[in-house]
């Protein structure tokens, strides 16, 4: 134990916070990384196709991971540089399609049994996402919303094989995966008729989920979105269409942090969401103007988002994933410094002094309240933070950045 540990750990107590406690909850609550990080949304089923659907990966920082053999040695090198529990989220265009191709309502446990393996070997549960872009079905921006019923039969398929690859995830890991459903349906101009696709994605979801799986192995979840690029003016899957399927088909909600009005908050979201589905995910990000996936930092939206989930009890009904894809940087160290702020966000919120906060709302003094809120930003958060780095054997402080550099000098740059 480092001697700024022993004093911050001296430094919270005295405001009755037990760093020990909050230690162990970092260390047991999960960051489920997007496989999609590597390589810019690219995927192996059709490299060289263009990224579409509305999202964009701008940059081209030399390195990126052409191959899956690529993805996971890049995976390997970001997961010895942040401490703790992390899963792996994979998009179903990440499958091993080594053995021959398979279209999207072709792909099977076999086309992802080398992920599950690999996952295994690293103890690393995993998460899954059906891939409703980059496919000449989904050109004409609509794909489970689409008024042609064959689009519509060809995505459901998908979807509900991408259930089945989740569930076998669950099984052989022995943790759920959890199944985020996102698609781009949405028009650029104004629409004339916003209901039928509507009726339709709703009609096209319950097909997709009709098959009864084991809960213990696999969750289901459903994303909304604001706008993306090409669907300006209409996103079918709004927010309120996907709480109103969430509540009513008892699904988890997908809640992405650059999926709302940049002056919405998405931690006042958690509390109220929660009080109606059963359970959430995140999707922790940062939106810049138009940009809804920028690197995660240690920001104020990050923090209040942790607060929210530690403040609510909420951490047991939260699956905290990441969605990012800058390429203009290192995309190792987009991992990393992503991963490593939504977990310091964490840490901050666990430590803080919570039963004098309470105290003094409860009281009705809001003075109080404002002062502590103030005094615990300055509190020795950076000790705990390295003694959490340290003692999962992974490097504190800014050192994990040599150990990036030595990466992209020894086989990035050879790419
Ligand atoms: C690739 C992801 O599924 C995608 O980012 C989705 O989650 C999203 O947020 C789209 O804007
Ligand atoms: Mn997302």
């Amino acid at each position: 134990m480092s001697s700024s540990y022993s004093l911050a750990k001296e430094t919270y107590a005295q405001l009755g916070v037990d760093t020990e406690a909050a230690l162990q909850t970092l260390g047991q609550t999960a960051i489920s990384l997007h496989c999609w990080q590597g390589d810019d949304v690219g995927g192996f089923e059709n490299t060289g196709g263009s990224l579409t659907g509305g999202i964009q990966a701008t940059g081209n920082y030399p390195g990126k991971a052409r191959t899956i053999e690529e993805l996971r040695a890049d995976l390997d090198a970001a997961l010895a540089l942040i401490p703790g529990s992390r899963r792996l989220n994979l998009h179903a265009i990440y499958g091993d399609f080594s053995s021959g191709k398979a279209d999207r309502n072709q792909i099977e446990v076999s086309h992802f049994q080398s992920w599950i393996d690999w996952a295994k070997e690293r103890s690393l549960g995993l998460d899954f996402n059906p891939s409703y872009f980059s496919h000449p079905l989904s050109a004409s921006g609509y794909t489970l919303s689409s008024p042609d019923a064959g689009i519509r039969a060809f995505w459901i398929e998908h979807g509900r094989r991408c259930r089945r690859i989740s569930a076998e995830f669950g099984r052989q890991l022995g943790k759920p995966s959890v199944m985020n459903v996102w698609i781009p349906d949405g028009s650029k101009d104004l629409p004339v008729d916003r209901k039928s696709p509507r009726e339709r994605l709703e009609a096209s979801l319950d097909a997709l989920f009709s098959e009864q799986l084991n809960t213990r192995h696999h969750v289901d979840a459903v994303e909304c979105k604001l706008f993306g690029i090409g669907s300006e003016s209409y996103v079918v899957g709004s927010h309120e269409f996907y709480m109103g399927y969430a509540v009513s088909r008892k699904k988890a909600l997908c809640l992405d942090a650059g999926h709302f009005h940049p002056t919405e908050s998405l931690a006042d979201k958690i509390s109220s969401t929660l009080q109606f589905v059963p359970e959430l995910l995140l999707h922790v990000s940062r939106g810049v103007r138009w940009d809804s996936d920028h690197v995660v930092l240690f920001d104020d939206a990050t923090r209040a988002i942790m607060e929210e989930l530690v403040r609510g009890g909420f951490l047991s009904r939260t699956h905290i994933g990441l969605d990012f894809f800058d390429a203009s940087i290192n995309r190792i160290a987009a991992w990393v410094i992503g991963t490593r702020n939504a977990q310091k966000s964490l840490l901050a919120a666990l430590l803080e002094p919570i039963a004098q906060l309470r105290d003094a709302e409860n009281s009705g003094d809001y003075a109080t309240r404002l002062a502590l809120l103030e005094e615990a930003k300055t509190l020795p958060l950076g000790a705990v933070w390295d003694e959490f780095c340290e003692r999962n054997g992974t490097p504190v402080g800014p050192a994990w950045i040599k150990e990036v550099k030595a990466y992209e000098a020894s086989v990035l740059s050879k790419r």
